[in-house]
């Protein structure tokens, strides 16, 4: 089901977290196909959460179908936990084991946030991960997928946290994230907007509160403009379009 929506985003509604993932692996597999078919090498940001396992491995199982030359695609992170190498709590580990090892992405194309093994402090990691998208060339990301948390955070943009104010950066680190672990890498919100696509994903009741709080802002549909230190999801937005993937229960508040 799609609903209309009265401004740019648009909002699909899936039966549930599966359908969901279905409908974003073909997304994916379809745009980064059309890019390379158009001359470009796509680079994406990827998503943790709980959303990232469904979907991920989703796009590991329609990829064999697909004409994306996965030699040329570039894989980033919106977020990282600053954390041990194999601490369960890394989102790059998750991705890995769902899709990027399944496919066969290749290690040069994959760039990780440090861990707590390679940088002192999550300062240096965040400098790092800013080094390396500069030399990467990553101005602008193919796409960017997010999930939301039920305070409407994304990436490591929590509310009423400083990092939601920094500028001039691409990278932020993150210390006190309200959910653990507490020290985090974060692309800022310059770097999540240098996007062609962007793109929520969002299942479950318990996120639907944040759903309909950060669409009230983004749409004027209904209820008081959001400020992105109340709700950060409304501090993104896609350059060519924004889709919110959403399953029934993340959408029942709309
Ligand atoms: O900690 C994180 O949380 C968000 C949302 O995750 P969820 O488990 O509440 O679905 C996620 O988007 C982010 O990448 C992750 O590091």
């Amino acid at each position: 089901m799609t609903i209309p929506a009265s401004s740019s985003p648009r909002i699909e509604v899936h039966e549930d977290d599966r359908a969901l993932a279905t409908a974003v692996a073909g997304e994916l597999l379809s745009r980064l196909a059309d890019a390379q078919a158009a001359g470009r090498v796509p680079q994406i940001a990827l998503t943790g959460g709980s959303i990232a396992e469904v979907v991920h491995r989703e796009i590991a199982r329609l990829a064999p179908g697909s004409e994306v030359d996965w030699t040329r695609v570039v894989v980033w992170w919106g977020d990282e936990r600053f954390v041990e190498p194999g601490s369960p709590d890394r989102n790059a580990d998750q991705a890995r084991e769902a899709f990027l090892s399944v496919i066969g992405v290749s290690d040069e194309n994959v760039h990780e946030v440090p861990t707590t093994a390679e940088c002192a402090t999550v300062e240096e990691a965040a400098a790092a991960y800013a080094e390396a998208l500069a030399t990467a060339g990553a101005a602008e990301l193919e796409v960017v997928m997010l999930g939301l948390g039920p305070d409407a955070h994304v990436a490591s943009l929590f509310p009423g946290h400083p990092a939601l104010d920094v500028r001039g950066a691409t990278t932020v680190a993150v210390h006190d994230s309200p959910k653990p672990p507490p020290e985090r890498v974060s692309l800022t919100f310059e770097a999540l907007n240098r996007n062609r696509a962007l793109w929520f994903l969002v299942s479950g009741e318990g996120k639907a509160e944040a759903v309909a709080r950060a669409l009230a802002g983004r749409t004027g549909a209904g209820g008081e403009a959001a400020d992105v230190h109340d709700v950060p999801a409304v501090g993104v937005t896609g350059g060519e379009e924004t889709i919110w993937f959403l399953d029934r229960a993340s959408a029942s508040r709309l």
